[in-house]
């Protein structure tokens, strides 16, 4: 048995700093990880994705290269090979710095492989056994694979074996219509692939309002993308062709044929492993770990941080975790995860940027609002840049005068939006962004001319 101060279980996004900040206060740490370092953003989520969006991106404006007064001697070609070292460039530089970190500090003990509770306090990994009066779980999720008919005759991807695929799909189906099937249907039709999207709800990301998934739609369907809604019962078979996707069940509807099918409906918590019963550590029945405000299990010392929590799904909102555990143990700092703002974007071109309640929830929520909305036909940035689709819209409480949330679908949004997010923060009124002079041209110089539109919600 070795015994640490402290055990942390999965290199994801809050893991390695928390070893750092335990390490720096005197702890020593072994440190558990069965694969790779940086986890599923690192190695098979946010930074491959967005560097090929980036691939993408530069493909689809070279192919607008004209629209800009440009000329092209030929056809845009995309050499995937080339996309995809770049993109491993990038990903190994992220991975190897955080194994590197982790590797070189003296008070923390890298174990590789499968780590699973034995008890309250230890903890196997492989032929080692481990022991500490702490225990941090950041062991993440994986794609969700469902149930349908015929799964297992067929060779499906998830967002981890796409990445794999040297070659371009010639037609890619993928099911699920939210973050992970948009942004690489984008992104595959940019680079040449004829994309179906199959979501079983009446409109693609369903939790946005409704003219947000309409503009999404629209935006999709301009690229050539396919979309079909409403499809109730999913069933795989293969074809000559590669896969033949069946949507309905009760109907004739004709199945979509493609090349191959990209699983895109929703993640799963690694906990199934971790042998939790053996330390009376309780979950949730889809898996995820309960924690209190502070990521503290049912069980004293031992937290949970990250996507298996089930209190976010971000890169962001999983470093936060590991900003509230590092505070409460050692700042005597009390932060809780509800002192946080729900906030992402979907990396779309351009990008959907969220804060906040949508109109949606504030009308649930039966409260007393103001709604501004903007084309982004009116940000001179976006027209001079050639970029000018989507539109933004804020809610602002009308008694208390602070924002409520915000939805901006365009370019630059992504950055811009953190204007309106810094001043829920601060607790100030929607007045100090709209007097706040912004510089030209700028998407965020949109923002006060948006607050200064702002009418009742009726
Ligand atoms: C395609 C895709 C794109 C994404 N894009 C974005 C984005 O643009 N922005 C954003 O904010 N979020 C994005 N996300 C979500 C983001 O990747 C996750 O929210 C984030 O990585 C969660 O981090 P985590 O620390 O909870 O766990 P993870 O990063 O999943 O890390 C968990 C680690 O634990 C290890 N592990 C698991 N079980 C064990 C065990 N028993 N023993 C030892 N080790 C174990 C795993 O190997 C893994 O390395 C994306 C996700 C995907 C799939
Ligand atoms: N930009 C980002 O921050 C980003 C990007 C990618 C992924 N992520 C994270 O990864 C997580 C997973 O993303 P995701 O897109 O896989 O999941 P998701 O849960 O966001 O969406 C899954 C979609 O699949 C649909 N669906 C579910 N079952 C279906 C079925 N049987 N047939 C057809 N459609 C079905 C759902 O209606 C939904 O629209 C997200 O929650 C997000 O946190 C974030």
């Amino acid at each position: 048995m070795q015994t640490f101060d402290a055990i942390i279980i999965g290199a994801g996004q809050a893991g390695p700093s928390l070893a750092s900040r335990l390490t720096e206060a005197g702890m020593t740490v072994a440190f558990v990880e069965r694969k790779l370092f940086g986890g599923t953003c690192v190695n098979t989520g946010c930074t491959p994705t967005k560097a090929m969006v980036a691939s993408a991106y530069a493909a689809h404006t070279a192919r607008r290269a004209a629209e800009y007064g440009v000329k092209l001697n030929g056809p845009v070609e995309i050499d995937m090979k080339a996309v995809i070292a770049r993109r491993e460039a990038i990903v190994a530089k992220s991975r190897n710095g955080v194994e590197n970190s982790l590797r070189k500090n003296p008070r923390c003990t890298v174990f590789t492989g499968t780590a699973s509770f034995e008890s309250r306090h230890t903890v196997k990994v492989g032929d080692d056994r481990l022991e500490a009066k702490q225990i941090f779980l950041n062991v993440g999720g994986r794609a969700t694979i469902p149930d349908f008919p015929g799964i297992h005759e067929v060779p499906f991807l998830t967002n981890t074996s796409l990445l794999a695929l040297e070659t371009l799909p010639k037609h890619l189906i993928i099911v699920g219509g939210s973050y992970i099937g948009i942004e690489f249907g984008q992104m595959y039709r940019r680079f040449g692939s004829e994309v179906t999207i199959i979501e079983k709800a009446s409109r693609l990301v369903q939790h946005e309002d409704e003219d947000v998934s309409a503009a999404v739609l629209d935006i999709l369907q301009g690229e050539g993308i396919h979309v079909r809604l409403d499809a109730e019962c999913i069933s795989l078979v293969p074809h000559a062709e590669g896969v033949s996707v069946g949507v309905q069940c009760n109907s004739d509807e004709p199945p979509s044929i493609g090349s191959h099918v990209l699983l895109a409906v929703g993640r799963t918590p690694n906990t199934q492993d971790l042998g939790l019963d053996r330390a009376g550590v309780a979950t949730d029945e889809r898996g995820y770990v309960l924690v209190d405000d502070q990521l503290r299990t049912n069980v004293e010392g031992i937290y949970a941080m990250g996507d298996c929590n089930g209190k976010g799904a971000f890169t962001h909102t999983a470093y936060n975790d590991f900003e509230i555990v590092a505070a409460n143990l050692l700042d005597n700092d009390p932060r809780r995860v509800s002192d946080r703002i729900p906030c992402y974007a979907m990396y779309m071109d351009p990008p959907l940027a969220r804060i906040g309640m949508n109109e949606t929830e504030v009308r649930k929520s039966g409260k007393r609002a103001l709604i501004g909305t903007r084309p982004m036909t009116r940000v001179n940035r976006a027209v001079e840049k050639g970029e000018s689709l989507g539109f933004m819209k804020v809610l602002v409480d009308a008694e208390s005068k602070k924002v409520l949330g915000a939805s901006l679908l365009g370019v630059g949004c992504d950055e811009a939006i953190h204007c309106l997010l810094d001043t829920m923060y601060a607790g100030a009124p929607y007045s100090t962004v709209q007097r706040a002079v912004h510089i030209h041209p700028t998407v965020s110089e949109l923002i006060p001319t948006l607050l200064g539109s702002l009418k009742p919600l009726d």
